[in-house]
């Protein structure tokens, strides 16, 4: 099977020829370039409409030169020969024109074209991306389509970054980092969709990136500039914000902008943007893996492409005895190819669109998609428990912490029933300062919250001991079993009650997931390392997407459990709480 892939949602005007037979994947891109500032939504679908029928032309011409020859018997009067006016001829004329004039010409012209070129269909970016882009790559799309008169398939452009590193790699059920402009999120598959696990809460990731490089004067794309500056950076301190599996990347860059504003030097803000940026990508990656008990990472994006972020996570999963792979350069920026190799599976698993249905969508969340090509497929999260606190006296390896259980010749003195050693790990992949940092406030504020959420009425470990040096902290055992294990609308409930109550008192647990709750005779909540004070609603509201999010990500049937949640917090708390939820859960959406 052979695809002819378009791509085209927001800077790479790129086309290309997937063969399945040989697996090889020919691309031609031609980026857009603003002449000053950032993408001008406009201009870029000007450049589109000029650059998109000659990098189609090219990949054609080059299909028709592989095209086995009885199928070139019929190509007499050769490809190259219309490649090479019909690129002169969209240069030369304007953008829209040369869109429409091509889907003209190509649909008189010949009927057995399809032969020519050995095309089965035309697969293309149906969204996310900037609306007018999408409008007149879909146009050239459903030309080329109707000229080469085979099917037309439309293709998930997060989707297809993710599904490029599955496809290369060969892994069986990976969970997907894809860091990219307009989006930063952790995907992973659960019975016919790909689910989100976390997801940014403001910008994508390259795109605060290129704002920052934009406010110091540096032209489009910013995100290789911070890297090569960065080689000679120094660590300064920047906010680092992780909730849970979500992040949030606005505080950061404004105190970016004002470092920069007040003459610190560049190459170190630089430097600590990717520090703190990719470390905390890293981060929700594998508490990803570490939730979902996968033991297999892919990357995906355009700022997959910066050596230190794919160094970050190769070293995470290296120390966690995880596979990480990274597709080449060529297939993590936006290019053609992974439309076009996605477009394969999906026409293979019948998933065309008649050129009526095939409108683009500038909000199309990867979510949405029916992932009919993995129908009989093992979900991510099939080692479900693996790591999970059992009931067993055992070590347990958390995504943060070593959980050792304490025998009675251990403790200082004797206890009442069991206890447990938490030990958070120093990670390698972060630079050692901001390790040390993090490290030592979240020690702190584990005790100190664990504490105050108990005084708040709420079923929490008793403290033992802390030692800040060591990073360890000797906790009451609590509970049978995680929440994740023991889902049941009952115990949800009574964490939505539970979540309302340390609101109430005025902070946040920060990291509320369904393994960061234990139920037995009662619902405790444990892990408050990233829990803080605050009377917003919106870090309330956080908390609650959290919970939800993670039960979301991994029930098999999670609405009646999500209403649950929502049921058991308005009975005890602030109802303007679960109003601000939509918004929040809005927020990463595409921006
Ligand atoms: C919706 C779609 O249009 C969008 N695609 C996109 O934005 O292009 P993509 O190729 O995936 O990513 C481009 C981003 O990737 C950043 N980037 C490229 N090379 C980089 C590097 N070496 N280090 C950091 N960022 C880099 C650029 O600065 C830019 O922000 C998306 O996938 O979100
Ligand atoms: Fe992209």
């Amino acid at each position: 099977m052979r695809v002819l892939g378009i791509e085209g949602t927001a800077w790479a005007a790129s086309a290309a020829v997937y063969d399945e037979s040989d697996e090889s994947v020919f691309i031609e891109s031609d980026p857009y370039q603003p002449e000053s500032g950032g993408i001008h939504p406009r201009e870029a679908a000007e450049h589109m409409g000029e650059a998109i029928p000659a990098v189609i032309d090219r990949v054609l011409a080059h299909a028709a030169e592989t095209t086995d020859s009885d199928a070139a018997d019929s190509t007499d009067s050769d490809a190259a020969d219309s490649t090479d006016s019909d690129a002169a001829d969209s240069t030369d004329s304007d953008a829209a024109d040369s869109t429409d004039s091509d889907a003209a010409d190509s649909t008189d012209s010949d009927a057995e074209s399809a032969n020519r070129y050995d095309i089965d269909c035309v697969a293309f970016s149906q969204g996310p991306g900037l609306g007018p882009c999408l409008r007149t790559v879909g146009t050239a799309a459903r030309a080329a389509a109707q000229a080469l008169d085979v099917p037309l398939v439309g293709v998930n452009h997060m989707v297809a970054h993710l599904e490029i590193g599955r496809h290369e790699s060969d892994f069986d059920s990976p969970v997907c980092l894809n860091a990219s402009g307009a989006n930063a999120h952790l995907l992973g598959y659960h019975n016919g969709r790909y689910r989100i696990l976390g997801e940014t809460m403001d910008t994508g990731v390259g795109n605060a990136l290129d704002k920052f490089t934009r406010h110091i004067g540096w032209s489009h794309p910013g995100g290789p500039k911070v890297e090569e500056a960065a080689k000679d950076g120094e660590l300064i301190d920047l906010p680092y914000v992780v909730k849970g599996m979500d992040f949030s990347f606005s505080g950061i860059m404004s105190a970016a902008k004002d470092a920069a504003d007040e003459g610190e030097a560049i190459e170190d803000i630089c430097f600590s943007l990717q520090e703190h940026i990719f470390g905390m990508l890293t981060e929700v990656a594998e508490r990803a893996l570490s939730l979902t008990g996968t033991d297999e990472l892919v990357l995906g994006g355009g700022v997959g492409q910066n050596a230190r972020l794919q160094s970050m996570l190769e070293t995470m999963c290296e120390e966690r005895g995880a596979t990480f792979y990274a597709p080449d350069n060529r297939f993590l920026r936006d290019n053609a190819g992974m439309i076009a190799v996605l477009g394969a599976k999906q026409f293979a698993a019948g998933q065309t669109l008649a050129i009526e249905n095939s409108q683009v969508d500038p909000n199309f969340r990867p979510d949405e998609v029916a992932v009919a090509w993995r129908e009989n497929e093992a979900s991510v999260a099939r080692g479900h428990g693996v790591e999970s606190a059992a009931a067993s006296p055992s070590r347990q390896r958390g995504a943060e912490a070593i959980v050792d259980p304490v025998g009675p010749a251990d403790a200082a003195f004797d206890l009442p029933g069991r206890s447990v050693r938490k030990h958070r790990l120093s990670k390698s992949y972060r630079h050692p300062d901001l390790d040390a940092t993090l490290t030592r406030e979240r020690t702190a504020a584990e005790a100190r919250l664990t504490a105050e959420a108990r005084a708040a009425g709420v079923p929490t470990p008793l403290v033992w001991d802390v030692d800040r040096e060591r990073a360890t902290i000797h906790l009451q055992h609590v509970g049978d079993a995680d929440l994740a294990e023991r889902l049941t609308t009952e115990a949800v409930a009574t964490a939505g009650r539970h979540l309302a109550a340390i609101h109430d008192a005025g902070l946040v647990h920060g990291d509320p997931t369904t393994r960061n709750i234990r139920v037995g005779d009662r619902v405790w909540l444990i892990d408050f390392g990233l829990g803080f004070h605050t009377g917003h609603i919106e870090d309330h509201a956080m908390d609650l997407h959290v919970l939800r999010q993670s039960i979301a990500a991994t029930a098999d049937d999670p609405d009646s459990l999500l209403e649950a949640v929502i049921d058991g917090y308005t009975a005890a708390g602030d109802p303007a709480v679960v109003d601000r939820l939509v918004t929040v859960a809005d927020r990463g959406r595409y921006q």
